[in-house]
C-alpha cells in the first residue's frame, strides 16, 4: 500500500445544531451548542485524527496582523481547516529548515535595543492590567500549593460523548454510557476544579493562568502545561491568535502591568524558548546555523542544571517579547503523521527569568509613583539580606510548556520514533510529577526519574516540588477520540494528586544579571563623576587640555554615559516602564546629517565617531581576552565546578553581547541613517526633476499638436489654389478671357461676364462658408469680396500674399444674380494689398492673366 493510499481525506464540515452535548451549566455553554459535522466513519475508533472544528469558531477565529497575540507561525498555528505546514522528515539531519533559514536572530541581549520603544501601557488591555484582583491574588497564595488541575474541552460539530457538570463544585465529567466498551461498566466521573469550554480564552487564562504569572512575578517558580491529544487545543489555550490571545501573550502583558504596579522593586526580565524534538534540545532563538549543528545540552544536577549553549535574551517591552516569540515560533517544527493529520511532534518551552529586588533608597532610586499596599507581600528574608551588606535579589522562572500531542506511535518509521520519544517524556513526566508529589505528601524521599527524559531533567529545578504548577488538559469531546480523552483525563487525575511546597528564592546573588547590571551602573557612574571631578579641576591646577585631548575625554565621557543609560534600559520599573510609554521615534543618532555643516565640522562627526567605535572594539578585545584569561578546570574537576564555571561564562558572554550591541548602534544606526537622510533628499530631487520631465512632455506634445494643424492647414490652401488655377484655366479654354497675347500687366485679360465668372464666385462662396464653419466665423455680409475674406482668417494664406503693380488692372465684374461682384473702382482700391488669383496664377502657375 503507497503512503498516500493510507491518507484519510480531511472531513467535510456539516454545519448543524448539536443535540447531544450536555453540558449542565456553564458561563461558556453558548460556545459548546455548536453546529456540528458527522464523523467520519471511514476512521476506526482507534484511529487518531483532527477533528472538524465548529463553523462559528473557524469563521470568528480570522488571523489579523498585528500585536496583541503570539503571532500565527508557518510551523505552529493551524488555520481552521487543520491545514499545517510540513516539516521535513529529518529536520535535524544537517540539513537547514527553512524556517530556521528564515528567521535570522536579531534581538537578543546584545540587540536589545535600549532606545525601543518599551510596553505603552495605554494599550495593555484592560482586561489583563486592570483587572489583577489583590484579594483574589492574595486568596490564592494563602492556599495550600498543590497542582492546579484543568480540562478544557474544545467545541466540536459532531456530538460529544462526555457528560459536564459545571454546576456542582468539583465539576465532574462523565462518558456517555453508549460510549462505554462494556455496557455492564458504570461510567467514571471525573472530577476537576475547573472544566471549561467554549473558544474564549480571556476566563481559561483567568481561571488557569493568571495566579500562577503572580505567583512569579512574586518570586515562585511557576510551570503551566498544555495537555492532550493532537489538535485538542493545546496550541489554541496556549498562544490562542489575534481574536482570541492565550495564555503567553495574556501572561506577558500581566508581567509588565505587574511591574508598572510595583514601584518598589526593580525588574530585570530575560526569557528563552526552546524546541524538544525527538529527545534532542534545540534553542529556537538561536541563530540558525548555531542551532543545527549545536543540540542544547543539559548540565549540572538538581537546581544547578543549566542549558548549554541557550540563548536568553533580556527584554525590555512587549514589543520585545513577542519579537522573540515570533522568532521561536517560526523555527517550531512540525511534522504530519501517516493519518495526513498535521500536528506538532514537539515540545516547546518559553520560560520568562524574573529578577527583582527591592530599589534603592538614593534619590534617584526612591519609587514617587502610586504603590499598591499589600498587592505585593513583603519579601521573607530581604532586610535580613540587606543589613549583611547585600541587596537581595529574587529570581524566579515562569515555564509555558506546549507539549506535543500524546497520542501513540504510528507506523511510518520516522514517525514511529517521534512517538516513542514523545510519549517517553510524556510519561516520565506524568511520574515525576507523581513522585514529586508523594514524596511531598508523604515525606518520602523517593527517586524522581527526572533524568529519564530532556523535558524533566530541564525542568528539574522548577518540578523540585519548588513552583507552583498548572496543567490543563485539553480533549476532544468526539466519540472518535473517547480513547485519548480518557487517557487525557487519568493523566490530569493523576497530577491531581500530587502537592507541591513552593518556595521563593531570595538571596544576595553576585551572579544575578540584575546585581551584576546594577553594580556596573555604579562603577560606571563613579568614573564619571571622577572625570568630571577632574575637568573641572583641570583649570584650577592650571593645566590646559589640547583641543585633541578635550575631544577624547569628552568621548569617553560620552561612552560612559550611553553604557550607562543601555544598562538602565534593561532594568524595568514602575517608572522607566511609564517613561517609555509612546517613545517610538528613531533613536537620535549622531550621524544624522546635517547638510547645511561645513565639510570641516562633519569631518570632526565623522572622526568623533570613529573614535568611539575604536574605544568599544577595545572594550571587546579586553572582555574577549578577560574571558580566554579565565582559568581553565582539570578534567577531572566536580561536575558542580564545572556548571559553576559554564554559567559565570554564559554571563560574561551575555555582557560581551551587550557591549557588541552598542559597537553595532555605533556603527550600524548611524550609518543607516545617513543613508535614510541621503536617500530621502535624494528622492524629493528625483520626485522634482520627473515633475519637470511630464511637464516638458505635455509642453512638447501640444506642439506636435500644433504644427499637425498647421500642416493640415497648408495643404488645405494648396488645394485651394490648385482649384482656383484649374478654374482659370478652364475659363481661359473657354475663350472667356478673350484674344490671347502675351501677358502684359499694361493689357490684362479681361474676363467675360456671366458664365465662369459665376462659378468663380459661386465656388469662392462655398469654399468661404466651408472655412467660416471651421474656424466659427460670423456669416459673410453680402457685400463682402470673397476675396478680402481672406485676409481675416488667421492661418496664413496664399490669398494673401501681396498684389503688387496692379494700377493700371480694370477689371469690371458685374453682379451675377445674388453673387458678389468686385468692381473696377473696388479692386483698384486694393492696390498694394492681396489679391490671391493673379499670385497664384502669375507666380506659380505661370498663367497669362
Ligand atoms: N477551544 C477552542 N475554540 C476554538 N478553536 C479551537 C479550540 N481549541 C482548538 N481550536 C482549533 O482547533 C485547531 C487545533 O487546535 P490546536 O492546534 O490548538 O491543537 P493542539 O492540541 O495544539 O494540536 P497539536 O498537538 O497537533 O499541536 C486549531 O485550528 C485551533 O484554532
Amino acid at each position: 500500500m503507497s503512503a498516500n493510499s493510507k491518507l484519510v481525506r480531511p472531513i467535510p464540515f456539516t454545519p448543524r445544531r448539536n443535540p447531544g452535548l450536555s453540558v449542565a451549566t456553564g458561563a461558556d455553554d453558548d460556545h459548546t451548542r455548536l453546529p456540528r459535522s458527522t464523523t467520519p466513519s471511514l476512521l476506526g475508533s482507534s484511529k487518531k485524527y483532527k477533528a472538524p472544528l465548529s463553523s462559528e469558531s473557524r469563521t470568528r477565529h480570522t488571523v489579523k496582523s498585528g500585536f496583541g497575540s503570539v503571532p500565527p507561525t508557518p510551523s505552529r498555528s493551524k488555520s481552521r481547516d487543520g491545514s499545517r505546514p510540513k516539516t521535513p522528515l529529518s529536520p535535524r539531519k544537517g540539513s537547514e529548515s527553512p524556517f530556521l533559514m528564515a528567521n535570522v536572530s536579531e534581538m537578543d541581549v546584545s540587540n536589545v535595543d535600549p532606545e525601543e520603544v518599551l510596553v505603552d501601557f495605554e494599550n495593555v488591555e484592560a482586561d489583563v492590567s486592570a483587572e489583577i484582583d489583590e484579594a483574589m491574588l492574595r486568596s490564592e497564595y494563602g492556599k495550600e500549593d498543590k497542582v492546579l488541575v484543568s480540562i478544557r474541552i474544545r467545541p466540536s460539530d459532531n456530538p460529544s460523548a462526555w457528560d459536564v457538570t459545571t454546576a456542582t463544585q468539583p465539576k465532574t465529567l462523565r462518558l456517555q454510557q453508549q460510549h462505554m466498551k462494556s455496557a455492564a461498566t458504570p461510567s467514571q466521573d471525573f472530577r476537576f476544579d475547573e472544566i471549561l469550554t467554549g473558544s474564549e480564552n480571556k476566563p481559561v487564562y483567568n481561571a488557569v493562568a493568571r495566579s500562577h504569572v503572580c505567583a512569579a512575578m512574586d518570586g515562585y517558580n511557576a510551570v503551566i502545561f498544555a495537555y492532550g491529544q493532537t489538535a485538542s487545543g493545546k496550541t489554541f489555550t496556549l498562544s490562542g491568535d489575534e481574536d482570541q490571545p492565550g495564555i503567553i501573550p495574556r501572561a506577558m502583558k500581566d508581567v509588565f502591568a505587574y511591574i508598572k504596579r510595583s514601584p518598589t522593586r526593580e525588574y530585570l526580565l530575560r526569557c528563552s524558548y526552546i524546541e524538544i524534538y525527538n529527545e534532542a534540545i534545540h534553542d529556537l532563538l538561536a541563530p540558525p546555523n548555531s542551532s543545527v549543528s549545536q543540540p542544547v545540552q543539559i548540565q549540572g544536577t538538581g537546581a544547578n542544571v543549566i542549558l548549554t549553549p541557550l540563548r536568553e535574551e533580556v527584554v525590555t517591552s512587549l514589543n520585545g517579547v513577542h519579537e522573540v516569540l515570533q522568532r521561536g515560533e517560526g523555527n517550531r517544527r512540525t511534522a504530519s503523521t501517516d493519518w495526513n493529520e498535521r500536528s506538532s511532534r514537539s515540545h516547546s518551552v518559553f520560560r520568562l527569568v524574573i529578577e527583582s529586588r527591592e530599589r534603592g533608597s538614593t534619590a534617584d532610586d526612591v519609587p514617587s509613583g502610586r504603590t499598591t499596599p499589600g498587592f505585593r507581600p513583603p519579601t521573607p528574608g530581604g532586610p535580613k539580606l540587606q543589613a549583611r551588606g547585600g541587596k537581595s535579589v529574587q529570581t524566579s522562572v515562569l515555564s509555558l510548556i506546549d507539549l506535543a500531542g500524546s497520542e501513540k506511535a504510528t507506523s511510518d518509521k520516522d514517525r514511529t520514533r517521534e512517538g516513542k520519544y514523545i510519549n517517553t517524556s510524556l510519561l516520565t513526566l506524568g511520574s515525576v510529577i507523581s513522585t514529586l508529589g508523594e514524596n511531598a505528601a508523604k515525606g518520602k524521599t523517593d527517586h524522581v526519574p527526572f533524568r529519564n527524559s530532556k523535558l524533566t531533567r530541564m525542568l528539574q529545578p522548577s518540578l523540585s516540588g519548588n513552583a507552583r504548577i498548572s496543567v490543563i488538559c485539553t480533549i476532544n469531546p468526539d466519540a472518535s477520540a473517547v480513547a485519548e480523552s480518557t487517557s487525557t483525563l487519568l493523566f490530569a487525575q493523576r497530577i491531581k494528586k500530587v502537592q507541591l511546597h513552593a518556595q521563593k528564592k531570595e538571596v544576595v546573588d553576585t551572579d544575578a544579571l540584575l546585581e551584576r547590571y546594577r553594580k556596573e551602573i555604579e562603577e560606571l557612574k563613579k568614573r564619571l563623576s571622577e572625570k568630571e571631578k577632574e575637568n573641572n579641576g583641570a583649570p584650577a591646577k592650571g593645566r590646559r587640555l589640547s583641543a585633541r585631548e578635550q575631544l577624547d575625554e569628552s568621548l569617553a565621557m560620552d561612552n560612559l554615559n550611553a553604557r550607562i543609560r543601555q544598562l538602565t534600559k534593561l532594568i524595568l520599573t514602575s517608572q522607566t516602564v511609564d517613561e517609555n510609554k509612546g517613545d517610538e521615534s528613531r533613536p537620535a543618532s549622531p550621524a544624522k546629517v546635517n547638510f547645511d555643516m561645513s565639510p570641516y565640522q562633519l569631518q570632526q562627526e565623522l572622526l568623533a565617531a570613529r573614535r568611539q567605535i575604536e574605544t568599544q572594539a577595545n572594550q571587546i578585545l579586553s572582555l574577549e581576552a578577560a574571558l580566554l584569561a579565565r582559568p581553565q578546570l582539570p578534567p577531572d574537576a566536580p561536575d558542580s565546578d564545572k556548571d559553576k564555571l559554564l554559567t559565570e561564562q554564559a554571563k560574561t558572554i551575555r555582557e560581551l553581547e551587550i557591549v557588541v550591541k552598542g559597537y553595532e548602534d555605533n556603527l550600524g544606526e548611524p550609518l543607516r541613517a545617513v543613508r535614510e537622510d541621503v536617500e530621502k533628499e535624494w528622492s524629493v530631487k528625483l520626485e522634482q526633476e520627473v515633475k519637470l520631465r511630464e511637464e516638458k512632455k505635455v509642453w512638447e506634445d501640444e506642439l506636435v499638436k500644433q504644427l499637425d494643424k498647421e500642416r493640415k492647414m497648408r495643404m488645405k490652401l494648396e488645394d485651394e489654389r490648385q482649384a482656383l488655377a484649374a478654374f482659370v484655366k478652364k475659363f481661359d479654354s473657354l475663350g472667356l478671357g478673350g484674344p490671347v497675347f502675351p501677358v502684359s500687366k499694361l493689357q490684362p485679360p479681361m474676363p467675360t461676364p456671366g458664365g465662369a465668372a459665376a462659378l468663380f464666385a459661386q465656388r469662392q462662396k462655398s469654399r468661404i462658408s466651408a472655412l467660416q464653419a471651421e474656424y466659427s466665423m460670423p456669416p459673410l455680409a453680402e457685400s463682402e469680396s470673397p476675396m478680402r475674406l481672406g485676409t481675416e482668417l488667421t492661418a496664413p494664406s496664399l490669398l494673401e500674399e501681396e498684389w503688387d503693380g496692379v494700377e493700371d488692372v480694370s477689371i469690371e465684374l458685374e453682379k451675377i444674380g445674388s453673387l458678389p461682384v468686385a468692381t473696377k473702382s473696388g479692386l483698384m482700391a486694393r492696390k498694394g494689398s492681396r489679391s490671391p488669383v493673379r499670385e497664384v496664377l502669375s507666380a506659380k502657375e505661370n498663367v497669362p492673366v
